[in-house]
């Protein structure tokens, strides 16, 4: 069995962040996450641009792309450590419009351990500034090796009822 620690390490890395699998073949983060690595502080750091392939308002990010960045920002918390977590809750503030193309900064971190639940946050900035723009908390669940397949099997009785 692959243990969680394999799994981390076979999963491959593009601009210094670990890919999903949709970006896998292109070999980049779509959300246009590059990944800068843990500090002394146990903070991950990343760069970041919104393109305009992700344009909600005029200008500026839609708030699907803020949350979805912040997601994986807090979800890389476990894996820049070596464990494997998924989404449980997320908590997003919108607190300015993000500006597409522009360079920007996201910083995470987790703030406390309980069980298998990291409690991690988050935050995205302008690059020029440091000026805040949005920022999460959320709680991540360590994942059994077994998740996935386990997903299938639910889905697989689910079907099967939606079909008596
Ligand atoms: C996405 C990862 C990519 C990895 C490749 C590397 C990429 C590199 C990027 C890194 C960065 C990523 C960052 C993004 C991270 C996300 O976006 S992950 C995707 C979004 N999140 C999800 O899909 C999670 C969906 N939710 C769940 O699977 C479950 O609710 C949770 C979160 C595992 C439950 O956690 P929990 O409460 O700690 O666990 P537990 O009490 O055991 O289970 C609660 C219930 O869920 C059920 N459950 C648990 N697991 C399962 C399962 N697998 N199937 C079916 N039911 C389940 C339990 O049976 C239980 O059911 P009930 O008894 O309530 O009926």
């Amino acid at each position: 069995m692959i243990t969680p620690r394999e799994h981390v390490e076979r999963t491959p890395i593009g601009d210094g962040v670990r890919l999903c699998a949709s970006c896998i073949p292109r070999g980049r983060c779509r959300l246009g996450i590059s990944g800068l690595g843990l500090d002394a502080e146990g903070v991950a750091r990343f760069r970041l641009v919104c393109d305009a392939g992700h344009e909600g308002g005029p200008g500026v990010a839609h708030g699907g792309w803020t949350a979805s960045v912040l997601d994986e920002m807090l979800g890389s918390v476990a894996l820049l450590h070596k464990r494997l977590t998924v989404t449980k809750s997320l908590t997003v503030e919108f607190l300015r419009p993000v500006p597409i193309d522009q360079p920007l900064l996201g910083r995470s971190w987790n703030d406390r351990i309980e069980g298998r639940h990291w409690h991690n946050v988050g935050e995205v900035t302008l690059a020029a500034t440091g000026a805040l723009l949005g920022r999460a908390t959320g709680v991540f669940s360590e994942r059994d090796p077994d998740h996935f397949q386990r997903h299938k099997d639910w889905l697989a009785t689910q079907i099967g009822k939606a079909a008596d």
